[in-house]
């Protein structure tokens, strides 16, 4: 550390640090700035949150966020747990408070540690669990983008054959995210608009009540 010497012999109005002690505080200073530091504990964490019930709620990233990076893992790594392939009824055995996992958008996330700390309570999560598909769930509770970053902390696998709910679409519409146009409607579901007549009749009585009345204004009343 800075010698206690510099600081208590000299007085403070004269002295001058020298090139080697400028140099050792110069180091000191920017090796507690680049030191790396430990994230805070989850209890922390939860407090750094926003309060979701003083928020209007923010949609989700159209990105899929939720595929995000675990911050302890690199790519390679990650794509590598990805890999690991479970089927639905592996993971209907872990659905307990010792042994938890959830199923989102495909992918399989061990939640045992995060039961406690889960800010929603660890009830829903383990009836996520047990349901098999937590992602409607998920999705309906609107989770904040920090959460959606955490759960990469928690991915242990992926889904084996899953199918995202856009491949599945009605084929007429390619399996695109694109909405049916009111053609394509038209073919699959008969007429999309039952109140055409009304459409067509009103704006006529109202054009013909108009001309009744100019033509009384104009022609009866001034005779
Ligand atoms: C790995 C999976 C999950 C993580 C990391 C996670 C994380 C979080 C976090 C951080 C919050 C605090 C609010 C926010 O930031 O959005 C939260 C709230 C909540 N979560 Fe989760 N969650 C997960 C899965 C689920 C699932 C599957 C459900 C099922 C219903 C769920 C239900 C809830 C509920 C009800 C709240 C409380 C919302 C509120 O107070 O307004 N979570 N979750």
């Amino acid at each position: 550390m800075f010698p206690q010497r510099c600081l208590s012999s000299r007085p403070a109005t004269n002295w001058r640090p020298t090139a080697d002690q400028d140099e050792q505080r110069a180091l000191l200073v920017c090796s507690a700035l680049l030191r790396p530091r430990s994230p805070p504990p989850i209890s922390a964490q939860r407090r750094l949150l926003p309060s979701r019930r003083y928020l209007s709620p923010a949609p989700l990233p159209i990105t899929n966020s939720w595929s995000k990076r675990a911050p302890g893992l690199s790519m390679a790594e990650e794509t590598e747990t990805e890999k690991q392939l479970f089927s639905p009824s592996d993971v209907s055995l872990h659905a307990s408070t010792k042994d938890c996992w959830v199923v989102i958008h495909g992918k399989v996330y061990d939640v045992t540690k995060f039961l406690e700390d889960h800010p929603g309570g660890e009830d829903v999560l383990l009836h996520a669990s047990a349901s098999g598909d937590a992602t409607e769930a998920f999705e309906d509770v609107g989770h904040s983008t920090s959460a959606i970053s955490m759960m990469s902390s928690y991915l242990i696998g992926s889904i084996e054959d899953f199918v995202p709910p856009s491949a599945t679409k009605d084929a007429t519409v390619g399996g695109s995210d694109v909405l049916p146009d009111s053609r394509t409607m038209k073919r699959n579901k008969g007429s999309p608009a039952p109140n055409t007549f009304l459409d067509f009749v009103l704006p006529l009585c109202m054009l013909v009540l108009a001309f009744v009345a100019w033509y009384y204004l104009t022609f009866v009343a001034e005779s």
